[in-house]
């Protein structure tokens, strides 16, 4: 029998990872394949996928619309000499895909159609930005039109009054598709997750119908999982067709935490028109666990992750997105934050907005 598969897909910082989490925490049960792509050659997702028994593939280093698409042809023939080992695939698409062309080989090849079934299209939709990124960026619409289900999500950022009009506007976007509202402590997910796309149905005019409702637990807290690393120059990459650029860094030299929060804080005020994106996982000598750094629009947010392991490589490795990316000015900030005194103690940390 094929294996079912849910694309997800949303803009750069919707919330597709925070959401991927809550669902494989609600369904313990089911044993995932998760495919991450991620544009910029850091793959950072990966690392925050909070269950270790999870069969996680990474494609990293571009974006599976355009130059991945012979990689997905590859993990999927290699996914599926592996099917008993797992239930369903979740392929979760960089912030910038078009997920039509994600979508291509599920609806079109033969061979692919043989043993997987594209069940959803899920679009993840920060309410809180997403008026700015369909006027800004390309791609935003893009991925609303071509998505069987959008779940507004971060709806705990803006007012009902203004979820009732954006609703509309989301529904005039895209009219076939299914509009849940959502945020990170509460997700439909069986009301997601009991819709699909009609298999007789084509992308653009996806209906859905209700299957079979599973049982489910409550979501579980994101943390991060140890994974081996490989030092690598800083790069940047291009995406096919848009002017969105990605830089990647990796340092091994220890940053100090505090210094980097306050460097990006002061960037994404005064600079931070064309930054869409900061992710990243920060070793700081004097703390025993790597912090997570990230920024949606102008908020930047540090987050706990977990312990480092005895003798794994302290890598600090960030990842910026947006457009007029200069390399130099970034790799300049960065150095700025390295550790002058690993010694020194704990400096305290400034308190974080709670997105
Ligand atoms: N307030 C609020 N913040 C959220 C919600 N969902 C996610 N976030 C925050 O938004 C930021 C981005 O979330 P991610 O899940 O990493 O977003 P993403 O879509 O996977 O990001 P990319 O893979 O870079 O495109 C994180 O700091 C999350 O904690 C939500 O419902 N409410």
């Amino acid at each position: 029998m094929a294996k079912d598969v849910t694309i997800l897909t949303g803009f750069l910082g919707a919330g597709k990872t925070t959401f991927l989490n809550a669902l494989l925490g609600d369904r313990p049960q089911t044993r995932f394949a998760l495919i991450e792509n991620e544009f910029g050659e850091e793959g950072i997702d990966g690392g925050l996928v909070v269950r270790p028994d999870v069969d996680l593939v990474e494609l990293s280093n571009g974006c599976l619309c355009c130059s991945l698409s012979n990689d997905l042809l590859d993990v999927l023939e290699a996914l599926n000499d592996r099917r008993d080992s797992f239930d369903e695939l979740i392929i979760e698409t960089t912030g910038i895909a078009d997920p039509a062309s994600v979508a291509v080989p599920f609806l079109m090849l033969p061979r692919v159609l043989r043993d997987f079934h594209l069940k959803r299209v899920i679009c993840l939709v920060d309410a809180e930005l997403i008026e700015d990124q369909l006027r800004d960026t390309e791609e935003a619409i893009g991925q609303i039109s071509f998505s069987d289900i959008i779940l507004i999500n971060k709806t705990d950022r803006v007012s009902n009054t203004y979820l009732n009009s954006l609703q509309d506007l989301l529904r005039g976007l895209n009219p076939f598709a299914h509009v849940l509202l959502g945020h990170k402590d509460n997700y439909p997910i069986r009301e997601l997750m009991a819709l699909e796309r009609d298999t007789a149905g084509t992308a653009s005019v996806a209906t859905l119908r209700p299957v079979p409702a599973q049982p489910g637990l409550s979501p579980v807290q994101a943390t991060t999982q140890p994974h081996s690393i490989v030092p690598f120059p800083s790069k940047h990459h291009h995406h096919a067709h848009s002017d969105l650029v990605s830089l990647s860094f990796r340092f091994a030299e220890p940053i100090d935490l505090t210094q980097i929060y306050h460097r990006l804080t002061t960037l994404l005020l005064f600079d931070g028109k064309d930054l869409y994106r900061i992710k990243g996982i920060i070793a700081d000598p004097t703390r025993k666990e790597r912090w997570i750094v990230q920024s949606v629009g102008r908020t930047l947010t540090l987050t706990e992750g977990a312990d480092w392991q005895p003798g794994e490589p302290r890598i600090t490795r960030i990842v910026f997105i947006g457009k007029r990316l200069k390399p130099a000015g970034f790799e300049k900030l960065l150095r700025h934050c390295f550790a002058k005194d690993p010694q020194k103690p704990v400096s305290r940390l400034p308190p974080t907005p709670n997105l």
